[in-house]
Order: C-alpha cells, then structure tokens, then sequence
C-alpha cells in the first residue's frame, strides 16, 4: 500500500527585491516590480510504501523543508497533491508544535491530545516520552527556558511515541549531542521494523545509509532521480564533486 503519494507539487515563494521601508516607497514611486517570483518546488511528484524508509537529500536552498511543510499540511502547493494514507507526525522545524509558555510535561499532553490520544493512552505513553528524552529534571520547566537541544530531545521523542503511521523528520537532529543522535537513529530503526513510514531531510548523509532504503535527490525544486539509498547518495556525491571540480 502507498503511505504517501505526491503528485505534480509545484510552491512558488514571491522574493522581495528590497526589504526595507526606503525600498519600498521608491519601488512605488517607480512603479517598478518589488517582487520576484521563485519556484521552490517544480513539478515534484513521488510515491513512499507503507513502511518505507525514504531520504529526501539535497543541497542548501533545494526545497526539501518546503516540500516537508506542504507534507505535513503547514503550507499548501500552488499546484499538485498530495495524498497522506494515515494520522501523520511532523517534527520539522525545531520548537514546532512546543508552547513556549507551557511546561515540558504540559506540552507532552497537550501534543498527544491533539494527536487524537485518549486520556489513559496519554498516560501510558507520558513516562515512556519523558524518559526518552532524558527530561525528567526539567519536564515542570516551561519550554522558553530549554536549549535547542532540550526542544529538539522533546518534540522528537513526542513524534516518536503519538502512535502515528508516518513520520516526518526534518533535519532536527543536528542539534542534539552525539548520544542522544545515536539513540534516535536506533529508535527510527525501531519504528521502521514496526512497518511505519519514515521520511526524513538531513544533511547527514552517513547516518541516512543506516535508516533509510530509498531516497529522492531533490535539485532547485525538481526531482532529480529516486532510487536505493545507497546509489543516491553515491550518485548525489559524486555531482557534488563534478559541480566543485568545475
Ligand atoms: N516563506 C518563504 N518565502 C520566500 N522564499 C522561501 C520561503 N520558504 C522557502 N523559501 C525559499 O525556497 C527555497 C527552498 O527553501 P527550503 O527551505 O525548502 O530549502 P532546503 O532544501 O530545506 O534548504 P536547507 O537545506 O538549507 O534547509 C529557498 O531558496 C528559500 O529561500
């Protein structure tokens, strides 16, 4: 069965020329363009199996947390669908889905009963997160206070422990210590061999070869080319290397 199906997604940004106020006025005055068009993502489409593992990889700027956000349902596409065939965890930017005003304990209900967790499944699953995230000192600490790495050990062990079919996972673990990245990587192995659907965005390719079986290179919007997760990165290296060799 087809966890995600994504078909002809096309995100257009409008740029602007001059941001400031002066810019502004005189671009009016001018009667010139103060925008310009970009094209974050053309014309991607692909599919992800129920219980894969999928890398979406790419260099700075090619669209894969926009691809992410009209994913998990925060930005819609100009053009395109996308079909999701099950409840969906997004952990795609850092503090994302966290109240700052609430506590790490708070906002654990909270997320869970957003999530559509009943109240005693909610207390099943609450030691288990708080002990995952190594939060237990600071769980009656309201979030403003954590450090990216404390919101990056919250939000992740949330996604992971919501019962949710497919997982979106941009590129938040770059924050963490090496530790706690290493007990994340076995815990998105864990949730592979449970037949769930994993997506994940990061620059780190190394650790990709270890989750994931299949990937997409995403270059300027477009797809570049789906396959093995090995062959893409080997392949997404060695343009890397041509394009800095030229
Ligand atoms: N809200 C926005 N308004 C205007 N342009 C945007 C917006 N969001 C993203 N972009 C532009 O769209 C392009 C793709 O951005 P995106 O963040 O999706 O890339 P990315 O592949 O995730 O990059 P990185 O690896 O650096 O996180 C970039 O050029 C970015 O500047």
């Amino acid at each position: 069965m087809d966890a995600i199906v994504v078909e002809n997604l096309t995100k257009h940004f409008r740029k602007a020329y001059d941001k400031t106020l002066k810019g502004f006025i005189l671009s009016i005055v001018k009667g010139e363009k103060r925008y310009q068009e970009f094209t974050a993502l053309n014309d991607v489409s692909f599919t992800v199996k129920q219980g894969e593992s999928y890398a979406i990889i790419g260099k700075n700027g090619a669209g894969k947390s926009t691809l992410f956000k009209v994913l998990s349902g925060i930005i819609s596409p100009d053009a395109g669908r996308v079909r999701m065939n099950g409840k969906v965890a997004p952990l795609i930017e850092l503090g994302a889905g966290l109240a700052r005003d609430l506590t790490g304990a708070e906002n654990i209900r909270l997320n869970c009963a957003i999530f559509g967790l009943d109240k005693k499944r909610i207390e099943e699953v609450y030691p288990q997160i708080v002990a995952f995230s190594e939060l237990e000192e600071f769980i009656d600490t309201p979030v403003k206070f954590y450090s990216s790495g404390m919101k990056a050990r919250l939000g992740f062990s949330i996604a992971v422990h919501i019962d949710a079919d497919i997982i979106l996972i941009d590129e938040v673990l770059a924050v963490g210590d090496k530790d706690f990245k290493k007990k994340c990587y076995a815990k998105m192995r864990e949730i592979q061999d449970s037949g769930k659907t994993l997506v994940v965005v990061s620059h780190s390719l190394k650790p990709l070869k270890k989750i994931c079986n299949r990937a997409l290179i995403l270059e300027r919007g477009r797809v570049m080319d789906v396959g093995d997760i090995h062959e893409m990165i080997d392949k997404y290296q060695s343009e890397k290397k041509k394009k800095q060799g030229a």
